[in-house]
């Protein structure tokens, strides 16, 4: 499937030792006196702190919807405020929020926290939220086959609040259909009101 990348090689973890003399190099080069206490352990730290915040691409996205129910329920299924924590292939800086997904079964249902662990695999990744959208669409049409999917997600990204265009409190939405609720507007006001506060 177009976009979505799915090596399964632990990058951060065999690169441990360059990427952190990278880091030592930057806050060398933005003036920061690297030996002063503080700063010692920094590069190590940031090192593991990439490890779980890019841990997404160590994961197959689609693995993680492997565990599947044979279910007769063929009405709508929505796991909602789902939170997420990315960050932006530009700026390399956070966005976070919530995710909604929500779909119509035809025969397989998915262990629901396997939705949760689905939105962690497809997030923890350099990202834009309109992709983060329509992979987690794809991905679930293509493992579940169902006869909808709809997925919204709610995000604040740090780098149109802290920097650039400091708009803090703005808030993107996107959504993705497929299936059945490209055609049927009720079954996509079903999901919004539902996901709805
Ligand atoms: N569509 C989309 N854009 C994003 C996302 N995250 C960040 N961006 C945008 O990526 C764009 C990059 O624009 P550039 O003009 O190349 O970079 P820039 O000079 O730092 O832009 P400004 O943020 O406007 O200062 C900006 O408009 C960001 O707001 C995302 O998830 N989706
Ligand atoms: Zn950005």
């Amino acid at each position: 499937m177009a976009g979505v990348k799915d090596y399964l090689n632990d990058q951060v973890g065999e690169n441990r030792e360059a990427i952190e003399g990278h880091i030592r190099e930057i806050l060398r080069l933005i003036g920061e006196d690297v030996d002063r206490e503080g700063l010692l352990e920094t590069p190590a730290r940031v090192t593991r702190m990439y490890e779980e915040i890019f841990g997404g691409y160590s994961v197959n996205p689609r693995d993680v919807l492997g565990v599947t129910f044979d279910e007769k329920h063929e009405e709508l299924v929505i796991v909602k405020d789902i939170v997420y924590y990315s960050q932006c292939e530009h700026h390399m800086a956070p966005f976070f929020g919530k995710a909604h997904i929500g779909y119509i079964p035809s025969g397989k249902i998915a262990g629901l926290s396997k939705l949760a662990r689905l939105v962690e695999a497809v997030t923890r990744r350099l990202q834009v939220q309109e992709r983060i959208t329509s992979e987690i669409a794809d991905i679930m049409d293509e493992v579940l086959q169902p006869h909808g999917v709809m997925v919204v997600v709610e995000g604040e990204h740090l780098c149109m609040c802290a920097r650039g265009v400091k708009k803090p409190g703005s808030r993107t939405m996107t959504s993705a259909v497929r299936g059945l609720f490209r055609t049927d507007p009720a079954a996509r006001s079903e999901f919004l009101s539902l996901i709805r506060d």
